[in-house]
């Protein structure tokens, strides 16, 4: 199908300390329009280095040439484990949000501690923070291609950019529900911390009814916002609207925008957390590189829209309020809460958002995966 008319929005507003409140608003209403009948956009701005030809192109590359590692470099970068603090690889099949296996391989990394910060602070990480698992030194010095330092370089600064793009989003947002401009912001204080990037090769498949195989399951994302950038421009993301799955292609010097679960929770649905996937045409690799920006570990569903979120919740899209595990896990574990209680404790303020996530990174987890 082809895609609807999904908007691009220029946030430069949002982005210039500098600018006019005017200005501002009208961002604010672009994306209030944007959130409440997609949930899914384009953000560009034009002088920011995240939406530059040449800083696209480098991190494309830093993402490639770590995909390109051979199994055996590859093997010894720390893989991803249950628990809910996600970083390293993530081999093929080695998580799902679904029963289907998903073709795709990951790299997931977020908050560059220097080492001081992180053996200083290691006592006190909440479950959402902790140093990165990078590659190999020696193996690093090779993705560096005889510039010390680039290819973490090139990782950090792009994380780190996106998070500010991600805090300037939450200005507009706030004005576009008639909150002051920093009223969203008061959930964040150290998102970047706990937030992450995932870098995402997607391989071919076959199947052209994605029933056995798909790139990521249908889902919704269950934080604030999802920034995404994906260079390739093949069959790849999809939004389900209307009743339809639609391409989202990627648009150059752009970022794709998806409101999150939390977000949605948040205005008691009024802003769309939409349910997405990621399929293959058969014949192409894809690339993307997605930040997936949380509230604070501690944060709650403030009390404002309490009501209408327990209305929401009873209609149960949300992935977040899903029970996400494999049937083998759902069979063998007893006793404990299932996963329905734990969502309405978290709807009910009893739950922090970290300790929730943990549950749920824990639940999309598979055993086993291939290189
Ligand atoms: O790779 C993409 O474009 C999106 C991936 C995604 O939806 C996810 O990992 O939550
Ligand atoms: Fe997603």
């Amino acid at each position: 199908m082809p895609a609807p008319d999904i908007p691009t929005i220029d946030i430069s507003a949002l982005l210039d300390i500098n600018a006019s409140h005017a200005d501002k608003q009208q961002v604010a209403v672009a994306l209030l329009r944007a959130f409440t009948i997609y949930g899914v956009f384009y953000i560009t701005s034009p002088t920011h280095p995240v939406f530059s030809t040449a800083k696209t192109h480098d991190i494309l590359d830093a993402t490639q040439r770590l995909f390109a590692l051979d199994t055996t470099d590859k093997a010894h970068i720390p893989k991803i484990k249950p628990g809910g603090f996600t970083r390293g690889y993530v081999p093929i099949g080695g998580e799902s949000g679904s029963t289907t296996m998903e073709l795709k391989e990951g790299f997931s990394y977020g908050y560059e501690w220097s080492e001081q910060d992180a053996e200083a602070k290691k006592h006190s990480f909440n479950g959402l923070q902790g140093p990165n698992s990078w590659p190999a030194p020696d193996t690093v010095a090779r993705l560096d291609r005889g510039q010390p330092g680039s290819f973490k370089g090139a990782l950090d600064e792009f994380y780190l950019n996106v998070c500010d793009i991600a805090a300037g989003l939450l200005k507009g947002i706030s004005l576009a529900l008639d909150l002051p401009e920093s009223e969203l912001s008061k959930y964040c204080s150290s998102s970047e911390t706990i937030s992450f990037m995932r870098l995402f090769h997607y391989l071919p498949y076959a199947d052209a009814q994605h029933a056995s195989q798909i790139g990521s399951s249908a889902h919704t994302d269950w934080g604030f916002l999802t920034l995404i950038l994906s260079p390739s421009k093949t069959v790849g993301l999809q939004l389900f609207h209307e009743n339809e799955w639609h391409d989202v292609p990627s648009l150059e010097n752009t970022l794709v925008i998806n409101g999150g679960d939390y977000l949605s929770l948040l205005t008691g649905g009024k802003f769309i957390s939409p349910l997405h996937r990621v399929v293959s045409n058969g014949k192409e690799e894809r690339y993307s590189m997605c930040c997936f920006y949380y509230p604070d570990y501690d944060a709650k569903i403030p009390l404002l829209v309490q009501e209408e979120v327990k209305g929401q919740a009873a209609s149960g899209n949300y992935s977040l309020l899903r029970d996400q595990r494999s049937e083998e896990d759902k069979e063998s574990s007893s006793g404990g809460e299932d996963g329905k209680t734990v969502a309405t404790r978290l709807l009910n303020g009893e739950t922090n958002f970290g300790d929730y996530i943990v549950s749920k990174w824990t639940q999309v987890y598979r055993k086993g995966g291939a290189y």
